[in-house]
This record gives structure tokens, sequence and C-alpha cells, in this order.
């Protein structure tokens, strides 16, 4: 075991060390006499199970219906128990392998009593209920590691606030059962694991980080009170870890209201909703539904095809065309959600023309039907009219004292149908732009509508239609990559989903700048929402980080302080060349111990060509596209847009080049590229690097070029 101490004047080495050592020996003592009793119950369903299920196929001729439903009944429950105990088991083995990461001593200043409590991802109480071994990372009590160094310090419990004092604090790494690292720190105790953990390689997919919460992010994740949480963070400031661990902290702390179910992340894509796919179940919770934009989208318009975000900003960055980034940023403007309003008024006034009509020669006049049809603004547009219907109808029948036969209710029913002037979802839509003075902003192409469409229409069609909503149980929405939506996106969102919200991202890093927002316009439409920013750094390194500053330029950005290599800046004469310092970065990769490396191109094309020239070079590496399903460690090609949110041990950024990164947007795709690399990071161009990096890293130039060459 490595111990190390931050204040070597408060403990000697061995006290501690022996201590621990001590403890853990009972606290796996105890997980194993769990572990052996939960063996034993499950051992003993499954005999239940199996003895019932014979029984019922032995007297199958003797029983009865009644019989047997209430035996498939018993059966039934045996195996819910059966499902429960075998979760304890799997939360009793996670527990065995590392059942804490903490300790600290706390002393209440009303009781002056001192109590020692151990933190780890689940709570832990011996058999006997008795002994409290490990509290869960989400207790109450369990804040004051997060808030607190040793000193005075208090938590809210539900009794109210206890105030005290911390008088030692330990953390330790404990993995298989075995303590493999020990600190004492009086000081600042989560830094030293901080270091350390940052310093390790990625993994399958998104790590937990509830040993190292720092302060800021606790604040966060415990946030209970806040209905909608917008947190604004820079690249790689753990805001979708945050995010995910303050969803464990909800299920936990409403564990009588919420479950995973009810709860709902809109990603980015497939592969994103992979990589962070394990993080709650490794906080022990049940993995939670996820939903793209797009396919969204698809359940709310039903049979009307539409153009892809992915293909909105691939059409933008090949194309370049004015007219359609015109058409683009009016959409993504705030005044189009005020327009879409006043519009949705104007057909309401003008969806209804009232006429008098006759039944058996008595008047049936125009003014009762619009007194009806505006009784009924609130239903969809089938009911509503059936509704003003059955109401006029039952009106005449009422005042004229008579009821009305079949033939004369159609009669009603036919006068009501023309007097109604309501257009359909496309044309009304259509409306919109000659209604605003702007018909130049709408185009169809191919049958499908373009993507900037999308939203708008939905809205649309909520104003003056209404939606079923197909999730009408979500509790809590989780939004990630909040900076690639639009205010009316969020508008749809707040009607569809009046829950609780957490919405995160950076604004620094939008895929496509002209349909995006800043976390100020989402205040304007999620009313209320509190908004915390988050300006520290993790994931990078020191060198890295600083690269990525001089690409976009960020004052209030705090890198983290952990060294590595400086990033390289590698210019080529020709592809040939581009290609074998991409072959020689992968070879470098293959023999280290990292486990994942991107080679980020601008767009899909170029990262399929990539992907095509290597494979026909004979090396091997993974293609991600828009429909890739899933994350993976090893070599993966794909364009910055589908890197967003990821992280790789090793990042190369191909084509770097400044023909190839110029615009503003194209150093929104480079920021973003460059900020997935964890340790190392490298970008390789055909002949001039970008105007973005020319200032920065390390230059070589291959060939004839010498790095002075290059100025
Ligand atoms: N308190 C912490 N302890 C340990 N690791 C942390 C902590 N906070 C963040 N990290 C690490 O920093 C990295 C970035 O975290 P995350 O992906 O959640 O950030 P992000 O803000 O969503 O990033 P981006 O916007 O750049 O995609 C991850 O490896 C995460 O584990």
């Amino acid at each position: 075991m490595n111990m190390s101490t931050s204040n070597p004047a408060s403990n000697s080495f061995e006290t501690p060390q022996i201590e621990e050592a001590l403890h853990l020996d009972h606290c796996l003592a105890q997980i194993d006499r769990n572990l052996a009793i939960a063996n034993a119950r499950l051992g003993e369903y499954q005999r239940e199970i199996q003895a019932a299920h014979d029984h019922m196929w032995d007297a199958r001729r003797d029983m009865d219906h009644i019989d047997k439903a209430a035996l498939r009944q018993s059966i039934d429950q045996m195996m819910r128990s059966s499902d429960v105990m075998r979760e304890q088991q799997v939360k009793l083995r996670k527990l065995r392998a590392s059942p804490y990461f903490a300790r600290f001593d706390f002393r209440r200043s009303d009781s002056h009593q001192e109590s020692t409590h151990y933190i780890g991802v689940h709570d832990f109480r011996d058999e006997d209920g008795g002994e409290h071994l490990v509290y869960d990372w989400r207790a109450p009590v369990s804040s004051l590691f997060y808030d607190f160094e040793t000193g005075p310090a208090f938590y809210e419990a539900p009794s109210g606030r206890i105030e005290g004092e911390i008088t030692r604090k330990r953390q330790f790494r404990i993995r298989k059962g075995k303590m493999e690292l020990l600190i004492e720190s009086a000081i600042n105790i989560i830094d030293d694991v901080l270091q350390d953990e940052l310093a390790r390689s990625s993994e399958e997919g998104m790590k937990t980080i509830v040993a190292t919460i720092q302060r800021d992010q606790n604040a966060i994740i415990r946030d209970a009170e806040a209905h909608t949480l917008i947190i604004q963070g820079v690249a790689g400031s753990g805001k979708t870890s945050i995010a995910l661990h303050r969803i464990a902290f909800l299920l936990y702390r409403f564990k009588e209201t919420i479950s995973s179910d009810d709860i709902l992340i809109i990603s980015p894509n497939r592969v994103f909703a992979d990589y962070i796919g394990n993080v709650l179940p490794e906080l022990g919770e049940h993995p939670v539904p996820e939903i793209g934009m797009d396919r969204l989208a698809a359940e709310l318009l039903d049979d009307i095809r539409f153009q892809t975000f992915f293909e909105q900003t691939a059409d933008v960055l090949e194309k370049q065309d004015p007219e359609a980034i015109a058409r683009i940023k009016a959409k993504a403007n705030l005044d189009l959600l005020r327009e879409l309003d006043q519009y949705a008024k104007y057909l309401e006034q003008t969806s209804f023309t009232p006429t008098d009509c006759e039944i058996r020669r008595r008047p049936v006049p125009g003014f009762l039907f619009e007194r009806e049809w505006k009784r009924y603004a609130n239903l969809a547009p089938g009911a509503r009219r059936s509704a003003t219907a059955n109401s006029v109808i039952e009106e005449v029948e009422n005042q004229y004292r008579i009821e009305l036969r079949k033939e004369e209710r159609a009669v009603i029913r036919t006068a009501l149908a023309a007097m109604i002037n309501r257009p359909t979802l496309r044309q009304a839509y259509k409306g919109f732009y000659e209604w605003n003075g702007r018909p130049e902003l709408l185009r169809v192409g191919g049958g499908k509508i373009e993507y900037a469409d999308v939203f708008p229409l939905i809205y649309l069609k909520l104003l003056t239609e209404g939606i079923e909503n197909p999730w009408p149980g979500v509790q809590h929405l989780l939004i990630d990559e909040m900076q690639d939506y639009t205010p009316v996106q969020y508008a749809v969102l707040s009607r569809l989903f009046p829950c609780g919200k957490t919405v995160l991202g950076d604004s620094g890093q939008s895929v496509n700048p002209h349909s995006a927002s800043r976390p100020e316009d989402i205040t304007k439409v999620l009313k209320g929402a509190t908004l915390v920013t988050l300006n520290k750094s993790y994931r990078s390194t020191y060198e890295i980080m600083q690269f990525a500053l001089q690409v976009s330029p960020n004052p209030d950005l705090v890198a983290m302080r952990r060294h590595g290599e400086a990033p390289r800046v590698i210019a080529c004469r020709n592809s040939n060349e581009h290609l074998a310092v991409i072959q020689a970065e992968i070879a470098t990769f293959t023999a280290s111990d990292h486990r994942s490396m991107a080679i980020i191109a601008k767009t899909q094309t170029q990262a399929r060509k990539l992907f095509r020239q290597l494979a026909e070079a004979g090396t091997a590496a993974k293609l991600l596209d828009n429909d890739s399903e899933g994350f993976s460690t090893g070599v993966l090609i794909c364009a910055a847009q589908l890197a967003k949110g990821l992280e790789f041990d090793r990042v190369v950024i191909a084509g770097a080049d400044d023909k190839n990164y110029h615009t503003n947007m194209d150093r929104n795709l480079l920021y973003i590229g460059c900020t997935r690399a964890m340790h190392r990071l490298s970008l390789v161009s055909h002949g001039d690097p970008s105007r973005f990096i020319r200032a920065a890293g390390d230059r070589e130039c291959l060939g004839h070029r010498g790095p002075k060459d290059q100025g």
C-alpha cells in the first residue's frame, strides 16, 4: 500500500495504515457475511420457484384456472424477490471490490459526540442492521466530505442544519478488496487523488467521479431546489459527469417519487449516449432512457420527412451557401418564437367565420357557433369540432324544446364545418412566411424539409393543433450540448416537458454557430432557470489546454495544472506524407499504454476519405458516422461534430491546414477537436497549418520546409 500525507506533523506513518487495514478487513468480513446470506436466499428462491413449476406441471389436470392463476401469481412474486436479491448480490460484489473511498471524523457541536463516517458508492450496514459501515456518497452527512476540510463544518440534515468540526479526513483507493492508496491530509485532501485520477488512461466509457467531486461541482449535484438548472461550463469542466451524478443524487433523494424510467436524457447522438451509458449503473442506478432531437422530432411530426442536424451541419460546412445560412440564422433567432406565437393567435382569430343557419325553420345564430368554438379553444382540432357541434345541438334542443333527428344534427355539423377555415399544418407553416413577409425563408428540397424548419413546424403544431405527448411521465429532463439547440427547440421542450430540467453545454463548442443558443437566450425561454458556470477544466493536460486556448481564447478558463508533452503541429507537403504521419501516430499509440485515440477530421466526407486511405494502406481503424451505435476504445476516425462530448487519451487532428480551417465555424470545430485530448495532441496539415494554430504548439515541418522556415 502506498501511503502519503500532506500533513506529516499530524500523524505517524504507521498508525493510520494499521488502523485502516484492520477496518477494511472488518468491513470486508461483514460484506462476505452478507454475500453468503444473499447467496443462500437466492438459492432458496430458485429452489422454491422450481418446486412451484414442477407442482404446476404435475398437478395441471387437477387444477382449475383459479388455482393456476394463484400459483402463477405466487411464482411471479418469488421471481421478483429473487430479482431484488440478485441486484443486492451485484451491489455487494461491487462493494467487496471497493467498499469506500473516504473517511472523515465529525464532532457535533450540540452533543460533542465524535463519529467516524466511511463514504462509498452505496450505503452498507451489516445484516443485523447494526453498524452503519459505509454511507452512500449522496447521504446528507456525506456532503461534509466534499464541502469542508478539517475544522468547523456543517451539513443540512432532514431535521435541520448540524454544526460541528471535522477532526480527520482520509482518502483511499481500494481495488479488488486491496488498499492501494491512503492519503491523510488536513489541507486539500482531494487534490492529490484528483491528479492521480486525471492522469489515468481512458476507459471504455465515461467514468464516475464520486471520489473526487469538487466543491463547486458538489453544489450543483446536490441542488435539489432549482427547478431548471443551466450549467455553462468550459470544455472538460465535468458538466456531463456532474449532470449524471446529479441524476443519481435526485434518484436517491426522491427515491419514493422518481425512478430511472421517469428521467429522459436528450443526447446529441447514439455514440455519446453509449459513451455515458455506464455511469448511472456504476453509481448503482438503472440506466435512464435517452433520445436524440432527430428521433424526438420524428415522433412528433408523423410522416413528414426532414433533414437531420448532422446533415445540416455537413451542408453548411461543405457548401457554405449564404442563402441557406441566412435561413438557418433566421430560424435560430429568438424573434422567430415571438412571431410564431403571434401568428398562431392570428390563425385562431381568422380560423372561424360564423354564419346563421336554420333547423325546422328555427334560426340557429352564428354567434352561438362562435361562442362554443371559442369555449373549446384548448382542444385538438377534431375534438374541438365535435365538442362545439355537440354543444350547439344541446343548446338548440334546450332552447326550442325539441329533440333533433340524426339528419338535423348532421345539418348543424355540416354548417359548422363550413365555418372553420383552418389550413393544414403545412399550409399554415408556409402561410407563416407570407404573413411575416419573408417567403424566401422557406425552401423544401427533395421531399424533405430543412432541419431549421423542423422545430418551428413542431412548435406551430403544438400551438394550433396540440400534440399528444408521447412522454407524459417524464419527471426530470437532462439536455446535454445545450448550445446546439435553438430557442424554438427549447420552447418545444418546455411545452412537452414542464418538469425539472438540467441543461448543460458550452457556448464555445457549438458545431453550427448559425444555429446555436447562448445560455442567456435559453434563460429567456426556460423562464426562472438558475444559471451556473464552471470555468475549471479537468480533462486535458495544461499544455493541451493552453494550445486550445490559442485556437479559441477564453480568459475565464482555468486549466488544471497537470503537465504533459506539448502538442505538435506537423506540416506535410502532400497527402502521402499526411497519411504517413497519421500512420506513425497510430503506431506509437499501439505501442503505448493508452487505450483510446481519435483521428478527427473536419467533415464526415474527409473522415470517410481518410478511413479509406488508411484501410488501403493496411492500417486498421474504426470509422464513426451518424448512424454508429456505440463507443469503443482503440483507434476511431470521426468528424469533429461526432467527437463532441467524447474524450480520448490521444487525438490527431487531420487536415489541420489553413484551407480547411479558416472560418469561425471551422475555429469552433478545431477547438472541439483539440479539447477531446486528455494526454496527447497532434495536428497534421497539408501545407500551411490553419491560421488558428500558427502561433501555438511545437511546429515540425516535413521535407524541405524546416521548422524555422515557417516563421
Ligand atoms: N471532480 C472530478 N474528478 C475527477 N475527474 C473529473 C472531475 N471533473 C471532471 N473530471 C474529468 O474531466 C473529464 C471531462 O469531464 P466531462 O466530459 O464531464 O466534461 P464536460 O464539461 O462535459 O466536457 P466537454 O464539454 O468538453 O465535452 C472527464 O474525464 C471527467 O472524468
